[in-house]
């Protein structure tokens, strides 16, 4: 069987809470099934309004940040298995619930979408961890914002989109932004990029409004966004 070589695609559990959601949906099917004959996909999609909704009544419940983090699990395996289900005949027609589970369906050939695996982390770090085994070629995380700014634009109406920095440089932005509470994960998590750096994954990070350049973005390296350099 001909090689092909692997993406993974992360998708903010944002995407889910936009008033075009199943547009949003319908153009990720058609960029998957144009890429899916040359490329092997992975989708990570996160957990969203549902997921944030969910921990917000766990804690006011007085719940512990490991049943918050699973309750946001749930959530975002709910998102995966809308995908799933949209891609049809594409994508495994499961959701995993860990890495090795992941690796299994991963065998089959198909596009797997999965949400979060365990508490502790969110779904960038699932995406890293799946990149990684599966020694995809790009990581690509799909968000509300057109790329990496220097410091948060939802706070900073001033803040300047990077075309390309450095893995410390991104850790750098991020710190003070940088939390390990359940619903509260921004952009990429510590333990994202810790894996990121490890393996030396190629980051990019571009605006799932513009999904329909994935295709140029993979098959062509057209520059989209910000691109994450993992030194
Ligand atoms: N320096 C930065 N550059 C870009 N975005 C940033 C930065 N700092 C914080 N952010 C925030 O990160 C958000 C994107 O995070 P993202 O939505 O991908 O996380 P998520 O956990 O997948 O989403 P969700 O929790 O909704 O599922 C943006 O809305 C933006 O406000
Ligand atoms: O592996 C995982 C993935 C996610 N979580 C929890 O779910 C929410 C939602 O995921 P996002 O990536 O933020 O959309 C996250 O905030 C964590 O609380 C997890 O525990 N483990």
């Amino acid at each position: 069987m001909e090689f092909r070589p692997s993406i993974v695609i992360k998708i903010s559990g944002k995407f889910f809470d936009e008033n075009d959601a199943s547009a949003n949906i319908s153009f990720l099917r058609q960029v998957v099934s144009s890429l899916a004959g040359s490329y092997r996909i992975g989708i990570v999609s996160g957990g969203g309004g549902n997921a944030r909704k969910y921990i917000k009544l766990g804690r006011e419940l007085k719940l512990n940040e490991s049943y918050l983090d699973l309750l946001g699990i749930w959530a975002s395996r709910l998102n995966a298995n809308l995908i799933a289900f949209a891609l049809g005949d594409l994508a495994y027609p499961a959701v995993p619930d860990s890495l090795e589970d992941f690796v299994e369906k991963w065998s089959s050939g198909k596009v797997v979408v999965t949400g979060g695996f365990q508490p502790g982390q969110s779904t960038a770090a699932v995406a890293a961890l799946v990149a990684e085994a599966i020694s995809a070629s790009k990581l690509v995380v799909a968000t509300n914002v057109d790329g990496v700014y220097d410091k948060d634009p939802r706070d900073h109406a001033d803040a300047v989109m990077l075309k390309e920095l450095t893995l410390s440089r991104l850790r750098e932005i991020l710190e003070s932004s940088q939390s390990v509470k359940a619903g509260t994960y921004e952009l990429l998590d510590p333990m994202s990029m810790k894996i990121i750096q490890r393996s030396k994954i190629q980051v990019i990070v571009m605006n799932y409004k513009n999904i329909s350049a994935l295709t140029s973005l993979i098959k062509e390296n057209k520059a989209i966004g910000s691109i994450v350099i993992p030194e």
